[in-house]
């Protein structure tokens, strides 16, 4: 089912695909006149001078069980230092050593029983919302206790670390605040922006291991990864303000649960430009800058220093954006894309995800990509990131044009289908995917005095084979609607994506009952099994948190300076090659989150791989373990090369 691709088609996909003159895109205009040309000269020339030590440095943590931690810290402040903190496991060695005797109680307990201690405590937590902060303080408290709960407990905890608990705890933020935890960037003080981000880096460098601080070539290679939101368009509940730095630590803790990047590597940052939500804004107790949010020229420069700073002081750092507004998404992310390591992960993680789904369910159909008819309802960000994907797959991988391929979409935002004539008010990124009006000549129509064409009606007339809801409008899927998609194929492709649970366009167990149990579903969130006829079905979960571990793995270890198309399609297609439902068509169309730490492990592969072949790769360890030069297979060396949450011995030193 998965053609393989020649070179020239790979270099033809994804993101140089998008070569629409755009008034945002740095590629439309001359780099000596972009206004991006800091960036342009900035990024270049750091690269040239950085030496290859990433894998010298991922590599310290494959010893991680034995090799001691060194440290100068000590007594409660050893306490109090999350990374290095064993609370009651300390060794009677390690009290002694480390002035501790008469700060923990005599008995010494190991990981495990910390952590049905932990597990017992978070039971004990009522809400969803206090289970959250339960966790949040446990992170801050022992870094090795918190990701071996959550690593024990998965599938549980996701649902309240991620989403959906994740949503009420980025609208409840400045309710439940404690000691800050991540990185916060405000307009009004950017003028000390370098030094506040230095200042985690000393923070950082404080709880390292001081053998290999001492070894490493230069701070530069303190960060892996940069997960930075501005907080516009948290989930589907939008402008959270500064609560979205939640948004951000939740993401970073899934990098390192699902990939092994170590916690202490990355940094979680929200950037605060001020908020519109003005419930959050007249909140006496609110905490983010109480401005409107700054827009234009000068939030562009803001967001452009952020990026300037975080390129000249941690230079390999691959860069995530989250959750940013719709005007912004897509801009940043023409902006930066061939120029640094970065991803939007609303945008190309979740398309990513939605198609290696896709690949599965028309692998069960025994139907090719580019026979399907598609309808994305909510053309925003991960619409048009999943409609721009599935697009470069039926190019790459079935080989026909853009054009052919744009006439299998119909697209539906706010004021209905798009349409050609709505001209200047389609984005650049919905121009493509825009209906001839004519093809809506004499359809059947619900109410015949409405400006557009609504759900029903496209739904009515175009009989698509594919449904996919990224609107934030829950339950826009009605009975009415997905009865009528199934009168005309036999399994009809629903995937209502929109998070928290609370907005998803249709619960998967209802579209599994009205299609008579024929539905292939994925959803954002997490849903129960479906029941029908006392046959079980499993909905997916098509969450971008499937691909993005791996993908920033895959991409820290190569050190390729930006993300390739074909390292992306590499990617989706070991996800895609993972799926269940390849072997049973009624088994889920994707792994389960669960299990993305071994998911990651392929994506990651496939990702290295593909880097190697396409001569990005520019770290000489991970060349030679692909060029099997070290007897270490590169599956292997990733899982080795993974952080876990164990507690290694600390050593004294001055
Ligand atoms: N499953 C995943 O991995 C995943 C990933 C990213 C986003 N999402 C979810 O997708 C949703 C959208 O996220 P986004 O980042 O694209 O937001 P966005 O704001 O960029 O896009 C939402 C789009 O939906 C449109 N819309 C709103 N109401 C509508 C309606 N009634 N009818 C038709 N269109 C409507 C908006 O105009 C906008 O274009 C969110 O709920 C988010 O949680 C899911
Ligand atoms: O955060 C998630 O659960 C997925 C996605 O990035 C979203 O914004 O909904
Ligand atoms: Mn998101």
């Amino acid at each position: 089912m998965f053609v393989q691709r020649s070179r020239n088609a790979r270099a033809l996909v994804g993101r140089s695909l998008h070569t629409t003159p755009t008034p945002h895109s740095p590629t439309t205009t001359p780099s000596s006149q972009s206004p991006y040309t800091s960036v342009l000269s900035r990024a270049g020339p750091l690269y040239e001078q950085e030496p290859a030590v990433a894998s010298r440095l991922i590599a310290s943590s494959r010893t991680k069980n034995l090799v001691p931690i060194k440290t100068n810290i000590r007594g409660t402040e050893l306490l109090n230092t999350p990374r290095l903190n064993k609370g009651a496991a300390f060794t009677r060695e390690e009290r002694a050593i480390f002035g501790l005797e008469g700060m923990i109680p005599y008995e010494i307990h190991d990981l495990t029983k910390q952590v049905a201690r932990a597990y017992h405590q978070l039971q004990k937590q009522p809400t969803v919302i206090l289970k959250h902060a339960f966790l949040a303080s446990m992170r801050d408290q022992n870094q090795v206790l918190f990701y071996r709960l959550m690593q024990d407990h998965l599938k549980e905890l996701l649902g309240i670390l991620y989403t959906p608990g994740a949503a009420e705890a980025v609208m409840g933020y400045s309710y439940l605040f404690r000691r800050p935890l991540g990185c916060f960037i405000s307009f009004p003080n950017q003028d000390g922006m370098r030094a506040q981000l230095e200042a985690h880096v000393e923070s950082l460098e404080k709880q390292a291991d001081l053998t290999a601080l001492a070894e490493r070539a230069d701070s530069s290679s303190l960060i892996d990864l940069i997960v930075v939101t501005d907080s516009e368009a948290v989930l589907g509940i939008g402008d959270q303000g500064v609560g979205g730095i939640t948004i951000s630590l939740s993401k970073a803790a899934l990098y390192t649960l699902g990939a092994g990047i170590q916690p202490n590597r990355i940094l979680p940052v929200v950037l605060d430009p001020g908020t519109d939500n003005h419930i959050q804004f007249s909140d006496p107790l609110y905490l983010g800058w109480k401005r409107g949010r700054v827009r234009g020229k000068l939030y562009d420069k803001f967001v452009d220093k952020f990026i300037q700073h975080c390129r000249e002081l941690f230079p390999n750092a691959l860069i995530h954006f989250e959750d940013f507004g719709l005007q912004n998404a897509q801009r940043l992310l023409d902006k930066y894309k061939d120029v640094i390591p970065c991803f939007n992960d609303d945008i190309e993680g979740t398309g990513a995800v939605a198609l290696a789904a896709l690949l599965s369910a028309v692998g069960v159909t025994k139907s090719k990509l580019s026979e399907q008819r598609i309808v994305v309802y909510g053309a925003g960000s991960a619409g048009m990131g999943i409609a721009d994907q599935i697009r470069d797959g039926m190019m790459l991988l079935e080989g026909i044009t853009k054009e052919e391929a744009n006439k299998r979409f119909w697209c539906i935002d706010r004021n209905g289908l798009l349409v050609e004539s709505m001209g200047n008010s389609l984005r650049h990124a919905q121009l493509s995917y825009a209906r001839p009006d004519e093809e809506c000549v004499g359809w059947d129509t619900e109410n015949p005095d409405q400006k557009g064409y609504y759900l029903q009606d496209v739904i009515h007339n175009v009989k698509p084979t594919i449904l996919i809801g990224t609107s934030t409008h829950a339950r826009a899927f009605t009975e009415d609607i997905v009865k009528e998609m199934a009168k005309h194929v036999e399994r009809p492709i629903i995937f209502p994506l929109s998070n928290p649970t609370a907005l998803a366009e249709c619960d998967p167990s209802d579209a599994n009952t009205w299609t008579e149990g024929r539905a292939l579903l994925a959803t954002g969130s997490p849903f129960p099994p479906c029941e029908y006829n006392g046959k079980t079905y499993i909905p997916a979960q098509n969450n971008n948190a499937l691909i993005y571990p791996g993908l920033g793995l895959g991409t820290i270890l190569s050190r390729a300076r930006t993300i390739s198309p074909g390292m992306f399609m590499a990617g989706i297609q070991a996800l895609a090659n993972l799926a269940p439902a390849l072997h049973d068509p009624n088994a889920s169309l994707l792994p389960d989150l669960a299990e993305v730490r071994e998911v990651s492990v392929h994506v990651a592969a496939a990702i290295v791989r593909q880097a190697c072949k396409e001569g990005r790769t520019r770290d000489e360890t991970v060349l030679k373990v692909v060029n099997g030069q070290l007897g270490e297979g590169l599956e292997e060396f990733i899982r080795g090369s993974m952080w876990d949450p164990v507690y290694r011995p600390l050593e004294l030193i001055d």
